[in-house]
């Protein structure tokens, strides 16, 4: 049986837009003001998702949300028509307003956890979408997540799909962005990282003062519970207080791993040696912890650049390459660090440097738009193969996107009614061409 690791990256959704919704996320609120271009930010990440699946790479795509979101302005209240609705928000409560539009769903990272059959008691692969509630307009997405990745990976035989947590804070789960996985190859079973920012129900623990910790120890250890994992196959850190206060809101802002490599800044953990004993204690294999000393990489420089929010993919031929935003090429400090990284003996060879600039602008880089889903062939298989990146595929979602997509889109443009119709119409032709069912509410 052949493994794989697959990408499944978010599709950018037609109302992407910059609204600064995410306290906590430097980017987001530093581009509150800009205008975006829904068509670029789309077609940027189709161009990366198409370039790793022409690697050789398992690539998928997962849909966007239907936004704006008229039932939860419905459920908090604003009636008529949906121009009614809209029109209403957008005078009585825009920042509201503007949390129903955003196309955060497009950081799939954050659109669930995924534990690989390798690892799981019953064999399975699991998934738990995130709740996400520490910011509203990401508190809105899990549901129609839930439906999404059920449309996507669509055979019980393979697939175990389970609700999200709890809406409460004590369960705050960022999902994918704050669990990693260390494994020898992909089909044996690994070591799942679980970073929290705070425990909640222990008021006296560390965290974080001025920025909100997402993730907690209470969702890491539910998470771990529902994918049946067993305790030697969980290992659950506590990301730096500090660093969060510094902008790193998730984990995959500050770490990235990928089979024996972790790539880490020195500062993201707590107790970090003795979190690395734990690791190689409970993983028996050659492994690379590859730590970035502030002296090379500040804090400052990691956050702006987003150095450790690359991927780190295995090509078929097993060498190992990082996939970067060109932010990191245009940072001295950190270009330099990727250089030197590629004349130290460890099993990464190659850096490939790609525009996301859109999505980076809102603070989500390479890794945060795709979610890692580790498969054996079989599974692959079993997948809605409507959703696999191929020249098919990549031609029709780059018609679908000219055909649909405005270029230029302000905060002041979500109260034009006519974006509910367009993304509607763009939506309901999504679904016909990944075969998807109606996933959406306005199709129910
Ligand atoms: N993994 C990257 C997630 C980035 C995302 N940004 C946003 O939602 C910004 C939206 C805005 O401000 O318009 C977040 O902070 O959760």
């Amino acid at each position: 049986m052949k493994h794989f690791e697959a990408n499944f990256d978010g599709l950018v959704g037609p109302t992407h837009n910059y609204a600064g919704l995410s306290f906590g996320n430097v980017a987001s609120l530093s581009n509150a003001a800009l205008a975006s271009n829904p068509k670029a930010a789309a077609k940027q990440g189709l161009q990366k998702a198409k370039a790793l699946a022409d690697m050789g790479m398992v690539q998928g795509m997962l849909a966007p949300q239907e936004r704006p979101d008229l039932y939860t302005l419905r459920r908090i209240g604003f009636s008529g028509s949906d121009a009614n609705v809209i029109q209403q928000a957008a005078k009585e409560a825009p920042m509201l307003l503007n949390a129903c539009c955003s196309a955060s769903s497009m950081w799939t990272a954050n659109a669930a956890t995924v534990s690989p059959s390798a690892d799981t008691r019953d064999g399975k692969l699991h998934f738990t979408p995130a709740n996400l509630v520490d910011k509203l307009h990401r508190s809105i997405e899990p549901l129609t997540t839930g439906r999404i990745l059920t449309a996507t990976f669509n055979d019980p035989h393979y697939f175990h799909h389970h609700s999200h947590l709890p809406e409460h804070n004590s369960f705050g789960d960022e999902g994918a962005a704050n669990h990693t996985r260390l494994c020898k190859e992909y089909g044996h079973a690994g070591v799942e990282l679980f970073v929290y920012g705070q425990e909640a129900t222990n008021p006296s623990a560390p965290k974080p003062q001025k920025y909100p910790a997402r993730q907690t120890l209470e969702a890491s250890m539910a998470v771990a519970r529902l994918h049946q994992l067993e305790e030697d196959n969980c290992v659950f850190i506590q990301q730096n207080p500090d660093v969060i206060d510094q902008g790193v809101f998730h984990n995959d802002v500050i770490a990235v791993g990928n089979q024996n490599v972790l790539f880490y800044h020195e500062q993201a953990f707590l107790n970090t040696q003795h979190k690395i004993d734990e690791i190689k204690r409970k993983l028996d294999t050659d492994l690379y912890f590859i730590e970035v000393p502030t002296a090379k990489v500040s804090i400052n420089d990691a956050v702006k650049s987003y150095l450790f929010n690359t991927q780190i993919i295995t090509l078929p031929s097993g060498e190992m390459v990082i996939v970067a935003p060109t932010d990191c090429q245009e940072n001295p400090a950190v270009f330099a660090y990727l250089n030197e990284l590629l004349t130290l003996n460890t099993p990464i060879k190659q850096v490939l440097y790609f525009d996301v600039k859109q999505s980076m602008q809102n603070g989500g880089g390479p890794a945060c738009l795709r979610l890692r889903v580790a498969m054996n062939d079989m599974e692959v298989a079993a997948v809605n193969q409507h959703t696999l990146m191929n020249e098919g595929l990549f031609g029709r979602l780059n018609t679908w996107v000219d055909k649909h997509y405005r270029d230029r889109l302000t905060t002041q443009d979500l109260a034009d009614p006519q974006l509910i119709i367009e993304s509607r119409t763009a939506l309901d032709e999504l679904t016909q061409i990944m075969k998807l069912g109606s996933v959406y509410q306005f199709q129910r």
